[in-house]
């Protein structure tokens, strides 16, 4: 089988992006995994794909992990997706509908190129996240072999932990990271972020996804760690969040309001490859 791709990246969290509206595609878990492995592939931390929406909706935004798992939600690879639905002429609205697995995200691509992602209200009950608590909080212990660490658990229609730390250089992102990840009070898995706050309106921030590992960026992770932010008075409604791959600008009014993001996405090359 041969398949048209377009790699993309948004901050350095990159993509390989697929039309499913003009191609077939059926991959399995495996296929995916190929597809993504930096080594035996085109490389990336997720797969995009593509597709015509079920409902009202302009398109379906179909999410996978570098090691092949559907997810519900990606932010950076929300703004690929209006770059790519644009340059691909599959829509000339500037402002779109997109289905997800977590509802419907409403992208918006502005003049300078930037794009504005409304990614939804964050929610903290611990049923909807999944998180195993009795109840809700704004920070929980997790029980980690001989120790406890600090967490905010909340879901951006994927599920975050949030960790606050006073250095992001020496923060433990790749080591305590993914054994948070797999946390046994986390049933689905969870992306885990650690935040230096840097002044009430800018932090710097790591993420260890689930399903990818540490990556450059992770906009709903950037989403995340902002509202966890404001939640524990740490921040002002808006924020820059510097990640290793460049600068997101998130804003958040609190309570039942949506969170927006605001960040480039870029496409690298186009090709084609034998399945
Ligand atoms: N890179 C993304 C998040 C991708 C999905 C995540 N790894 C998950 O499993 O939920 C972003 O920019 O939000």
């Amino acid at each position: 089988m041969k398949l048209k791709f377009t790699k993309m990246h948004g901050l350095g969290n990159d993509f390989v992006v697929l039309d499913g509206i003009n191609q077939t595609i059926n991959l399995d878990r495996q296929q995916i995994r190929q597809l993504a492995d930096r080594h035996f592939g085109i490389g990336c931390d997720q797969l995009l794909l593509v597709e015509k929406a079920k409902g009202q909706a302009d398109f379906r935004y179909r999410i996978f992990n570098a090691d092949g798992g559907e997810v519900e939600q990606c932010g950076n690879g929300a703004r690929c997706f209006v770059r790519y639905v644009h340059d691909h002429d599959l829509t000339k609205k500037s402002e779109i509908r997109i289905e997800t697995l977590s509802g419907v995200i409403s992208p918006r691509l502005e003049r300078d190129g930037n794009i504005t992602v409304n990614m939804g209200k964050p929610v903290f009950e611990p049923k909807q996240i999944p998180f195993i608590a009795d109840r809700c909080a704004l920070t929980y212990q997790l029980e980690m072999l001989h120790t406890q660490v600090t967490i905010c658990a909340l879901s951006m229609g994927n599920p975050h932990a949030v960790r606050v730390v006073d250095d992001i250089a020496s923060a433990p992102v790749v080591t305590e990271g993914a054994l948070i990840e797999k946390h046994q009070r986390f049933p689905n898995k969870v992306n885990v972020g650690y935040m230096q706050v840097i002044d009430r309106n800018h932090i710097k921030l790591r993420v260890f996804e689930r399903g990818a590992g540490e990556t450059l960026a992770c906009g709903t992770g950037a989403c995340a760690a902002v509202v966890a932010g404001i939640n524990l008075d740490l921040l002002d409604y808006q924020v820059v969040v510097s990640t290793q791959g460049g600068e997101l600008t998130i804003s958040w009014q609190g309570h039942d309001a949506p969170v927006w993001m605001t960040g480039p996405a870029v496409t690298v090359f186009e090709g084609e490859i034998n399945l």
